[in-house]
């Protein structure tokens, strides 16, 4: 128990298992918009909802209800506090914070504790990054996969983060208060029962992500008025993954003639995936159905329990046309103005290690059909957690294997 020590803080190693960290890794590198912060990135759980993903949800959830029950026993304050924020944040090359504490600003001062769960490592996925202490002990956090770092957040922890000098550095990171009308779940209960509830039906559309608006993905986001400089940030993620995109509605071959807003509106609607010569048969609805299909494919689809027979799933791949090869050209130039800067931004450093990426159609239309029976998974489970929510005003784990085992 933290007690009186003059820096209250815990480290704990191995929290989240690695099965938690890669979903939550899929959750961001699928949803994420342009941060709050230079070179930063972030999904907030309010996104998720506006973006018609409120299903993205339940995977937080029992991890939140883990990290409160620990915070509550450590610093001594059972059942005071409340959830204030929760997202999923990366930095990229160039972004640091200098000293401070978590609660430094008059609009800040509500948050106690703050919670960081490093979702990916040090020197293995990024480098630089390194978590410091101004005093006390341990001095340095050193981010590996698993680990949860938790402090107070007044100015007994006063601490910065050294610059990310490469990769993407991605954590879960939460605050908690002990003032109740700083309640996360109650404006999110509230939000999802204006937004997606009555929507989301039992037929398999309703999973279906919306994207935000255009410049939300823009980096850097200054250039988001204009488009003429900078990357699309979901554009970036498959390009890494050596993937691109063509839009079966673009009856038009010559950019000049169409300004860059007019041809980002291309990435609202359908879409398909090309990769090399290849070109898949595959519509998706729009750029959020392609990359959160194609980041489940990476991070999740290789651990999941029931991966199905890739040899019984057909794979429709046809050779790319001239006319296709121009589209997809002509988009990639006009969604990736800057692409070397999307490469530094974006980029996988542990490609070659041991997540090798090696992409085959095959395999990707497993992960797809694995896709929807996961989405639906998730929304069936919303559907039944939320009365219980609404009822309780507060955002809890209702599933019954979990409910037996507390018993
Ligand atoms: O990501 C971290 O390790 C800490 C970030 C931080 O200090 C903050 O967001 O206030
Ligand atoms: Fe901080």
């Amino acid at each position: 128990m933290a007690a009186e020590t003059e820096h209250p803080r815990l480290i704990l190693h191995n929290f989240l298992s690695e099965d938690d960290c890669k979903e939550l890794q899929f959750l961001h590198k699928s949803c994420c918009t342009v941060g709050y912060r230079p070179n930063v990135f972030s999904t907030t759980l309010s996104h998720l909802i506006a973006t018609n993903s409120a299903h993205l949800l339940m995977p937080f959830v029992p991890i939140r209800e883990r990290l409160k029950e620990k915070v509550e026993e450590y610093f001594n304050c059972q059942y005071e506090l409340v959830v204030e924020f929760t997202g999923l944040i990366s930095w990229t090359k160039g972004a640091s914070i200098g000293w401070h504490s978590d609660d430094n600003r008059p609009y800040l001062k509500q948050r106690d504790f703050a919670v960081v769960c490093y979702l990916n490592s040090y020197e293995e996925d990024f480098r630089g990054g390194l978590f410091r202490f101004q005093d006390g002990e341990p001095s340095t956090i050193v981010p590996m996969a698993g680990d949860v770092l938790m402090y107070t957040a007044d100015e007994k922890n006063i601490h910065a983060v050294d610059e990310i000098t490469e990769g993407e550095r991605i954590t879960l990171t939460m605050w908690f208060s002990r003032d109740a009308s700083h309640d996360e779940d109650a404006k999110l209960i509230s939000f999802l029962s204006q937004n997606s509830l009555d929507k989301l039906e039992r037929n398999f559309d309703s999973y279906l992500p919306v994207p935000a608006s255009n410049n939300m993905y823009w980096f850097p986001p200054s250039e988001g008025l204009t488009f003429l400089s900078g990357f699309d940030i979901r554009c970036a993620r498959l390009h890494t993954l050596g993937l691109d995109i063509y839009s079966p509605n673009d009856h038009m071959h010559y950019p000049a003639e169409k300004s860059s807003s007019n041809l980002l509106e291309l990435l609202m609607g359908p879409l398909q995936l090309a990769h090399e010569d290849e070109l898949f048969n595959k519509v998706f609805v729009n750029m959020m159905h392609v990359l959160q299909v194609v980041q489940f494919y990476c991070y999740k689809y290789p651990f999941s329990s029931n991966v199905i027979n890739v040899k019984e799933v057909s794979t429709n791949v046809l050779p790319q046309s001239k006319a296709q090869q121009e589209n997809i050209n002509c988009l990639k130039l006009v969604f990736l103005k800057d692409l070397l800067q999307a490469e530094t931004f974006i980029r996988n450093l542990n490609c070659g290690k041991k997540s090798q990426f090696n992409f085959d159609w095959a395999s990707l239309s497993a992960a797809l059909v694995e896709w929807e029976a996961y989405t639906a998974a998730l929304g069936e489970k919303l559907l039944q957690s939320f009365p219980n929510w609404k009822a309780h005003g507060s955002i809890f784990d209702c599933s019954v294997s979990h409910l037996i085992e507390s018993l």
